[in-house]
């Protein structure tokens, strides 16, 4: 069986199920190739972002503390059943389209412009003028001794179906071991977190990083760095993780392991040197700023191009390679200003622009405005939903009073950051933020106190 179709996009990420909406709707003849029909919509609606952030809700909201599994499952059983209709809806989005054709199989090139696909006994090739690459990331799993997902040892997905252990041993202490640690905590388990870092979340600067290790220790979770995990065993009963800290050689028992060192860009399975399609160096797939591959007419959208593993950023892809087919072809990934992230730990730590410690390495003439969250008057809104923990730090320009970067650590912080973000893409002073009228009770109105006070 043969098509002739204008773009084919393999994978239903954000970035490639945008871009194949965009185009149908102008016309585009198109054909969306997704691997798993559990995938529809991809990662982060089925078993990323959305699925975690409604976890750690029920986790955070949970009336009591102490270890209570039926607590958990009921929460997965919400998780599930709102992942379920956000997949349905994903896929009637396109499948409802005339122009667009959904084929649910393993993809592979055969050359620059043919596509292999795999569904089950059938096998089908299809042609296209362009073809979008938008395969997602999967963990990374290292090569240790015992290391691989099975039983009591998990990655971030087997980990949010498995039974609420009682205690876990996080292995990595960055967004999904930090995120899991503290939902997990919530939930009642006993959480320690193993990072071979000199100090958990080293890309923070200090007074901000020991903001949110006060929140996790508050639920009890234990975070121990320099720690370089060997080897893991299992049996029956427990799982043994054998680390090296300090050069001894310690071990903890566990009912669960989570395994969260990054994610690897997908592209095995691909036959991706049939279309003469090249990688980088840690494996990504390579792309100029207009996300161009190295095959003429072939792009890489999302994680697998080795950017930022972002929903938002995959969005943005989408937006330059929408810009480049069908419009000015302005856009590039270069023009992006300002581009903020969220840890969802309890509460979230929201950050964007420069640390004060990478601003001060880079000898700026910086500023700095920062109050704990408690200190804060003009801040009812943490006080009102019980939890008046937190940081608000702002990095500012000395000369322009443009504002360099922030670090935002209180309840609402993931909606404030993108405010902050805005004025900074706006070359808005930190003057105008500070005057500016917020609704009250809002988290947003501790800017009007904290931009009042520089400290240093
Ligand atoms: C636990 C967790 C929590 C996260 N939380 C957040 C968050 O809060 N905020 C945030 O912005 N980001 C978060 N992320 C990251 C975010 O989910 C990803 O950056 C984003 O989903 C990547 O989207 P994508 O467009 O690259 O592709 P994906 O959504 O990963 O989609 C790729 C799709 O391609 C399919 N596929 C792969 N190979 C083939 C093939 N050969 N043929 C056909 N189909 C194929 C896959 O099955 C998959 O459905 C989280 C990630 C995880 C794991
Ligand atoms: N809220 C969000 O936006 C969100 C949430 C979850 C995931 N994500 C995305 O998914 C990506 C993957 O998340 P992740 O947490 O798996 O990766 P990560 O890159 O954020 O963190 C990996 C951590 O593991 C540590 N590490 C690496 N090798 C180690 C080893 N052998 N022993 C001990 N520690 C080791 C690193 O020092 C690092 O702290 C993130 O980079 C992020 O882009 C985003």
């Amino acid at each position: 069986m043969e098509h002739e179709i204008d773009l084919i996009v393999i994978g239903w990420g954000k970035g490639g199920k945008t871009l194949a909406g965009t185009m149908a709707r102008a016309g585009h003849r198109v054909a969306i190739i997704e691997a798993s029909p559990d995938m529809y919509g991809g990662t982060c609606i089925n078993i990323g972002c959305v699925p975690t952030k409604a976890l750690i809700h029920d986790a955070d909201i949970r009336p009591g503390n102490g270890f209570d599994p039926g607590y958990f499952d009921e929460a997965v059983r919400r998780r599930d059943k709102l992942s379920a209709a956000m997949r349905a809806k994903n896929f009637f989005m396109l499948d409802g389209l005339d122009s667009v054709i959904t084929i649910t199989g393993r993809a592979s090139f055969v050359s620059p412009r043919r596509i292999r696909v795999v569904a089950g006994e059938e096998i089908l090739e299809l042609d296209a003028k362009r073809i979008i690459i938008n395969t997602g990331a999967v963990p990374a799993i290292p090569d240790l001794d015992g290391v691989q997902i099975g039983g009591r040892i998990h990655d971030s997905t087997t980990l949010q179906h498995a039974p609420l252990p009682g205690t876990l041993v996080v292995v990595g202490g960055g967004y999904v071991g930090t995120e899991f640690a503290s939902m997990f905590a919530h939930f009642g388990s006993k959480v320690i977190v193993l990072d071979r870092g000199p100090r958990a979340l080293k890309e923070e600067d200090e007074d901000i990083a020991a903001e949110v290790l006060g929140a996790l220790n508050d639920v009890g979770v234990e975070v121990r760095v320099g720690a370089s995990v060997q080897r893991i065993g299992q049996d029956a009963d427990s799982a043994m993780v054998h680390y090296e800290q300090d050069g001894h050689v310690r071990a903890i028992e566990a009912d669960a392991v989570l395994i969260a060192l990054g994610r690897t860009p997908v592209t095995d399975g691909l036959n991706l040197e049939a279309a003469g399609i090249e990688l980088t160096e840690s494996g990504a797939i390579k792309v100029e700023e207009r996300l161009s591959t190295s095959a003429e007419g072939v792009y890489a959208l999302g994680d697998v191009n080795g950017g930022p593993q972002f929903t938002y950023v995959s969005l943005d892809d989408n937006r330059v390679v929408a810009d480049a087919i069908l419009g000015s072809g302005q856009r590039s990934t270069a023009d992006r200003v300002a581009v903020p992230y969220t840890i969802f730990t309890t509460p979230p730590l929201a950050r964007v622009g420069l640390s004060e410690d990478q601003a001060r390495s880079r000898g700026l003439a910086i500023k700095i405005a920062v109050k704990k969250v408690p200190e804060i008057a003009a801040m009812p809104r943490p006080k009102i939903v019980g939890d008046p923990r937190g940081i608000i730090k702002f990095v500012v320009d000395a000369d322009s009073d443009r504002i360099l970067g922030a670090a935002l650590m209180h309840v609402d912080s993931q909606e404030v950051i993108n405010l902050v973000a805005l004025a900074m893409r706006q070359g808005v002073t930190s003057a105008t933020l500070r005057d500016s009228i917020f609704t009250h009770p809002s988290s947003t109105e501790a800017l009007n106190e904290v931009l009042g006070s520089f400290n240093r």
